[in-house]
């Protein structure tokens, strides 16, 4: 009994902190939406009602004149910043004071995945960014052109093969995630691999397995208590191996090939002797980018056809942009042709705003920053060393005073507007010195893959195509109701 009344008060402590943790904001007169003892404003997302960022979009309309609101995610405290301005202010100007991101794990007790560049904090990630920046220069991917089309030509057989009534309600990212594992093999493992023919090769099943992060996303402290890695051992040793073997081979026949790890390797320089070579930080390295690589772009090129099957109008301009650039070059497409597409270009930075996959952009304070008062006749709130602002691309995106008619997919908005990681009303590919290091490879990636497969075949809307858009609630990355699911058919 007694034992009973000394848990039952405990957890009324517990409760009452949490309960009066929920008025913190009140001080500095910063609005926030009321949240739960323990789940904070996560609750609906926790149910399945709302999507992640759902959570995130819907606070963020809540409180139309706030630059910055109150967020509690469970057990966490945090900023919402609403504000374009502030938030350029804080991920670029204020870069000294926000330029980590929460980490996942610690390379303690994931040597692959805690080493990886999403992972790394200070200077260590300084130091590294610095050296694979170069891997995804203009220059560099420009070099890598023949291995892309190498991979989109194999893609395009291994479609051409399938029965037409196959392509009829089909998975259409898991089909591309096929053309996106193939690229990451080639660019940055090195090795040819056609997930076409071999659906079932070893690199496509670890790279699928190694991307679900989902209970890390929701519980990262928890399955850090635990102790549980995010890259299993086999997959470890998995990927060890391919880049020990790549990297020997090279060495040992001075053979030359244009991807990262060739990068990486003179990156090295004469340190590159196979004695010193230090496997561990270049298996994370390229393990990075396909983690954060692989099921992205697959996502983006779903998202693509989901929004070209609904606008036919859109479809059909840009299938007549295909034609006459392959009329032009008589079918020879370079890295340069497809760059210089402004249909494309359009189209591709339309389908990242209608619908973010980055649920959130985070930043952790490191040192105390003054804020500006939330609204006006608020006090200013010091941001402390640990607290987290948040930043929400999708509500960004579909806030009609940057976006008139939202949830209209019109590519003419970016006719002609060049891709810049430093602007806070487009935000696909994050913001400031801490944005996607892949966003070149990944555009590239999006562009071949969508001209090659439109020179031959249109999307249409199947009956799961869901239109207007609807969104599965209860995953945590965007996913739409349905899954990702189109019709194609042959270009008459
Ligand atoms: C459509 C595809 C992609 C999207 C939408 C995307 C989006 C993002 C976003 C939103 C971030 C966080 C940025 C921030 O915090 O400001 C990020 C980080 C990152 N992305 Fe991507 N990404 C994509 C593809 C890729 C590819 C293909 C690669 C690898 C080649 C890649 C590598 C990375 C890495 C390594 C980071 C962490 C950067 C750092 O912390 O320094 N991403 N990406």
């Amino acid at each position: 009994m007694l034992f009973l009344s000394l848990i039952l008060v405990a957890f009324g402590l517990v409760y009452y902190y949490f309960k009066k943790s929920l008025t913190y904001f009140d001080k500095w007169g910063i609005p926030y939406r009321p949240g739960w003892p323990f789940l904070g404003n996560m609750a609906e997302m926790l149910v399945g009602k709302r999507m992640f960022a759902q959570v995130y979009e819907d606070i963020y309309k809540e409180f139309p004149d706030a630059k910055y609101v109150g967020l509690f995610e469970f057990f966490k405290t945090s900023i919402l910043v609403r504000d374009p301005e502030l938030i350029k202010t804080l991920s670029i100007k204020n870069f000294e004071s926000f330029g980590n991101r929460v980490p996942f794990i610690q390379a303690s007790v994931d040597p692959v995945f805690g080493r990886n560049l999403f992972n790394l904090q200070g200077e260590h990630w300084k130091s590294r960014r610095t050296v694979l920046t170069p891997t995804f220069s203009s220059l560099k991917l420009k070099t890598m052109f023949t291995l892309l089309t190498d991979c989109v030509e194999k893609f395009m057989q291994g479609v051409s093969k399938r029965p037409a009534e196959s392509n009829i309600g089909v998975d259409i990212k898991d089909l591309f995630s096929k053309f996106s594992n193939d690229t990451m093999a080639s660019c940055f493992f090195g090795f040819v691999v056609d997930t076409m023919k071999e659906p079932d090769n070893e690199f496509y099943n670890r790279a699928k397995h190694a991307c679900n992060l989902d209970g890390y996303r929701t519980l990262p402290k928890l399955m850090h208590f635990l102790r549980i890695k995010i890259i299993d051992k086999e997959t470890e040793d998995f990927c060890h191996n391919i880049i020990k073997s790549v990297i020997t081979e090279r060495l040992d026949k001075n053979i030359r090939r244009q991807d990262a790890i060739q990068i990486m390797l003179d990156a090295l320089g004469d340190e590159a002797k196979k004695e010193t070579m230090d496997y561990d930080h270049i298996t994370a390295n390229t393990f990075s980018f396909v983690f954060a690589g692989f099921d992205t772009n697959s996502a983006q090129l779903g998202i693509l056809a989901h929004n070209l099957a609904l606008n036919p109008d859109v479809q059909k301009k840009l299938q007549d942009e295909i034609d006459q650039v392959l009329k032009e070059h008589n079918g020879k497409i370079t890295y340069d042709i497809i760059q210089a597409m402004p249909y494309l270009d359009a189209t591709l930075q339309e389908s990242l705003r209608i619908d973010s996959i980055a649920v959130q952009v985070e930043r952790v304070c490191s040192k105390p920053i003054e804020l500006p008062p939330a609204v006006p006749g608020a006090k200013p709130y010091t941001i402390q060393p640990g607290m987290s602002i948040i930043i929400s691309p999708t509500a960004i995106h579909n806030d009609p005073q940057y976006y008139p008619e939202p949830r209209k997919f019109d590519p003419d908005r970016f006719l002609n507007k060049r891709w810049n990681v430093n602007n806070p009303y487009f935000m696909g590919y994050g913001i400031g010195p801490r944005s996607c290091i892949g966003f070149r490879f990944s555009i590239i990636v999006c562009k071949v893959g969508l001209f090659y497969f439109l020179s031959k075949y249109s999307f249409k809307p199947n009956e799961k195509t869901t239109n207007p858009t609807e969104y599965k609630q209860d995953a945590f990355n965007l996913e739409y109701k349905n899954g990702f699911i189109v019709d194609f058919v042959p270009r008459e």
